[in-house]
């Protein structure tokens, strides 16, 4: 078994070290001149800085060298997944692709496994998500993920393939479960982020966190999904870690919001795109979802923060 992890950003850095400790690992990187950079300096300074690549990762810019490997980690940003996969498409036939990515694509409202399979339907699809940030998991701290495959054997077998030392994974079949969860909770991490950075108080964020919660409840059960992946390390985890730190980049553009700042627009914040597919697949399918939609509403500068807080704080009484 060879493995390969497509996306040489924090996260694909991140997973290929945990995994070289098993055995070969290939990362491939898009730009030939950073691929070159890494294999001279030995680390990835501009996406991952501070800590060395190990002797059992090797570097590449050929598609073709890290396709060779049977199971291929995508690590890119969600949003250009679909091309990523179309356009090596004869490579990545009949492969194990495991998405490393969270969020739902802008113009059809899937998640990365329903990418995947639209665009190779002849390939194994899997989902790798769940709380963790690229660093912690580069350190060797412990981490535990969630392996979602809707082939039970096939996960069965990835997940032994992929969990290391430090890095433990729960698998599940509910692939769509574990989409909306990694998706939707950057979504909420925003919303928090906003609430902090404008000093609104951890009261109203945990009532975002709950609130949010139930949303992603919602979107999850209206789409044949499980309540119990999204009560876990895919859902319920990484929200509490995302909508909670700011070492992530969702939760600090909310910050960035809640303070009225500029935030650095070449950062990775999977949050927005997936706010507004979320936003428009919940009107779609008649769900109601004010959280997502105020988040929407704030990063395209419709509601300032303090409207948007009047605004969910004066819609109408309901039951819990
Ligand atoms: N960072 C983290 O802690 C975690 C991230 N994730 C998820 O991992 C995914 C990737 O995030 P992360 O690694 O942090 O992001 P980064 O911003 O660190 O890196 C993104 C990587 O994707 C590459 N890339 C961007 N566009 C393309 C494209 N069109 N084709 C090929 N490669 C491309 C970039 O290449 P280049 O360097 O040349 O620009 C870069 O290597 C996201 O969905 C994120 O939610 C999940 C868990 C933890
Ligand atoms: O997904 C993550 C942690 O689980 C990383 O979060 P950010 O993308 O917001 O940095």
């Amino acid at each position: 078994m060879t493995i390969s992890v497509l996306g040489s950003g924090a996260f694909g850095t991140a997973l290929a070290i945990s995994l070289a400790e098993k055995g070969p690992v290939s990362l491939w990187a898009r730009n030939p001149m950073k691929a070159q950079a890494m294999q001279d300096s030995r680390r990835n300074g501009t996406r991952l800085p501070g800590v060395e690549l190990p002797e059992n990762l090797s570097i590449t810019a050929d598609m073709t060298e890290a396709c060779e490997s049977e199971i291929l980690l995508l690590a890119v940003p969600m949003q250009t997944l679909r091309s990523v996969l179309s356009e090596n498409k004869a490579k990545l036939a009949g492969k194990t692709l495991v998405a490393c990515c969270k969020g739902i694509e802008l113009d059809s409202g899937l998640g990365p496994v329903a990418v995947i399979r639209e665009v190779l339907p002849d390939a194994q699809a899997a989902l790798l998500t769940g709380p963790s940030f690229a660093a912690d998991i580069a350190r060797g701290l412990p981490t535990a993920l969630t392996l979602a495959c809707e082939d039970a054997e096939a996960g069965k077998k990835l997940q032994e393939q992929l969990t290391t030392a430090n890095l433990r994974l729960y698998r599940t079949t509910d692939t769509t479960g574990a989409e909306i969860g990694g998706a939707l909770k950057n979504v909420m991490a925003i919303a928090c982020g906003a609430v902090i950075g404008a000093g609104l108080g951890d009261s109203a964020r945990a009532a975002l966190m709950t609130r949010g919660y139930a949303e992603m409840q919602r979107m999850a059960l209206a789409s044949g999904a499980k309540a119990e992946t999204l009560a876990g390390l895919s859902g319920f985890g990484d929200l509490a870690l995302t909508c909670t730190s700011d070492l992530s980049r969702n939760y600090r553009l909310g910050l960035s919001i809640g303070r009225s700042e500029e935030f650095d627009p070449s950062i990775t914040v999977e949050g927005a795109a997936t706010a507004r597919a979320v936003a428009a697949q919940a009107q779609r399918m008649g769900l109601d979802m004010p959280v997502t939609l105020t988040v929407t509403n704030l990063i395209d500068q419709r509601l300032t923060i303090s409207e948007a807080a009047a605004h969910l704080l004066k819609r109408p009484l309901k039951e819990e």
